[in-house]
């Protein structure tokens, strides 16, 4: 299976213009289905990285400088619309960059002309205020772009990641140097086509790939960025901060998770089912906001692991284009980290796995695995895993299970299942995440949504309208007229 690239993936965009990375190296990428080559891309590295901030300070200097929100919230819907025409083709691209099956693929593809959609339409609708003072005097606010915005995103979502940060910030008006994975980073040269192809000013995007030792750490210590957006891992992103601290570059770190769902005993088990799987499983467990903490309480716990146990013996796991449930990891490295925590798991009982489907040996396969009666302290259930890995732990009252649940270092998304409206409203404000989800796990993933973490889930929110303040400044203006 070949990707069905139009375009040629070891080029870099600065300024408008495809070309080699100064090194004229490659890197190659990983058809994670099958083990074998997909294309080369270019290594770029702190040169190009100079050249692209150059462009993007060149372009908030030009044309792209001079348009109004108006303009760019329209150009911005017309790149929606023009995604929504490749939808297909990026699907395939991502699916066999990625690994992710062809229709999770889709709905990424789908997910990035939204983005653009939203925020194309909310581009002039972000003002400031005036602010009563003193006689003689009229004070109001601004809402300015950063400038140059840094944005560095990982593998597992490459297209929703840009569609929340690049999409804002270039709604704001900021001019921004995307820097992809090396792993995946297909859809991110194609995005950048489609924008050129809408008619994007040059420079207000421009992407350079290249190793995040390399290009990625020199775009977040580099002195001409004004704003730094990152999502990764917690080590990664704590060296992000503290390279754009040495220039007081405000940073959002969007990082990792260990997600909890509680199940009491009052939950609608029939409804709660699919979203208790599927939250472990989707992208095959690498998901930031995967919910990969089951708890449930003593009355129903018999039922809903019996249950979990039988949707995961249905679980088929094969090449993504086979469209299965469940795809290959991101790369045999990250197949070999989940198989770690797999063998740190052997002192457990495992409910159920799911089973492989024409899935060659080559690729980077892990079969979805449900531990049961798993301790609290377990590594298996405070530790990241980033696979289709999920924990199930008994609790016995509400108190015990916000303990449990607020846990761990990390801080992204829970979800309570229960009919008591009043436990709803307690637990919503005592679990300590960024999201809360009631009788639900995602909210169907809405670009509405502001999100993001406490803890080392990370600091900072994108989507929604909260990430248009997050990706401008604010000027306040004293006039003092007598
Ligand atoms: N909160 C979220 O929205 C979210 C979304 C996706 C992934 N994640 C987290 O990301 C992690 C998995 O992704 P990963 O393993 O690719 O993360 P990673 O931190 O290794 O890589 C992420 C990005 O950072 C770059 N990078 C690597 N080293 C760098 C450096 N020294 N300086 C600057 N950039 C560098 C990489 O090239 C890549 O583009 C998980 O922990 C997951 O939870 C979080």
């Amino acid at each position: 299976m070949t990707a069905p690239l139009w375009f040629d993936p070891t080029e870099i965009l600065i300024g408008g213009t495809w070309q080699p990375c100064t090194s004229g190296q490659t890197i190659p990428l990983i058809n994670p289905s099958n083990g074998s080559e997909l294309a080369l891309i270019a290594r770029g590295k702190g040169d190009d990285i100079d050249a692209a901030v150059s462009a993007a300070q060149s372009a908030l200097d030009g044309e792209w400088g001079r348009m109004t929100a108006l303009e760019r919230g329209r150009l911005l819907t017309e790149i929606g619309r023009r995604v929504l025409d490749y939808v297909d083709t990026l699907a395939e691209i991502e699916a066999c960059d990625v690994g992710k099956p062809l229709g999770q693929a889709r709905a990424d593809a789908v997910a990035l002309a939204r983005y653009m959609e939203f925020y194309g339409g909310a581009a002039d609708k972000v003002h400031g205020a005036t602010i009563p003072y003193l006689d003689g005097y009229t004070v109001y606010t601004l809402r300015e772009p950063h400038g140059v915005t840094g944005h560095i995103v990982p593998w597992n979502y490459p297209m929703q990641i840009i569609g929340r940060s690049v999409g804002a910030a270039l709604t704001m008006g900021n001019a921004c140097v995307l820097k992809p994975a090396e792993e995946a980073c297909l859809t991110a040269l194609a995005f950048a086509r489609i924008c050129q192809e809408v008619g994007l000013p040059d420079g207000a995007l421009n992407v350079v790939t290249g190793l995040g030792t390399e290009a990625g750490a020199a775009l977040s210590g580099h002195p001409g960025i004004h704003h730094i957006s990152f999502t990764g891992s917690v080590r990664t992103g704590a060296l992000v901060q503290q390279a754009a601290g040495a220039n007081v570059v405000p940073v959002t770190l969007e990082l990792g998770g260990k997600s909890p769902q509680l199940v009491f005993d009052d939950a609608d088990i029939d409804a709660a089912l699919p979203f208790l799987v599927n939250a472990g499983i989707q992208n095959a467990g690498q998901t930031c906001s995967a919910s990969s903490r089951i708890l449930v309480q003593r009355g129903v716990y018999d039922t809903v692991r019996d249950r979990m146990a039988e949707a995961y013996r249905g679980l088929t796991v094969g090449p993504a284009m086979d469209d299965l449930r469940v795809g290959p990891l991101i790369s045999n490295r990250q197949r070999d980290i989940v198989r770690g925590f797999l063998d740190k798991g052997a002192d457990l009982t495992v409910a159920a796995t799911g089973k492989l489907q024409n899935a060659p040996e080559t690729g980077a396969y892990v079969v979805p695995t449900l531990f049961a009666d798993v301790p609290p302290d377990h590594t298996l259930a405070r530790d990241e895993i980033f696979g289709p890995v999920q924990v199930l732990i008994p609790f016995d009252t509400e108190e015990e299970a916000v303990r449990i649940a607020n846990g761990t270092d990390y801080g992204l998304v829970a979800a309570i299942w229960t009919a008591n409206g009043a436990r709803q409203m307690r637990l919503a404000r005592a679990l300590r995440a960024g999201q809360v989800f009631i009788n639900n796990y995602g909210a169907g993933g809405g670009v509405e949504l502001p999100f993001g973490g406490t803890g080392k889930s990370g600091h900072g929110r994108e989507k929604g309208f909260e990430a248009l303040y997050g990706f401008s400044t604010l000027k306040t203006v004293a006039a003092h007229h007598g």
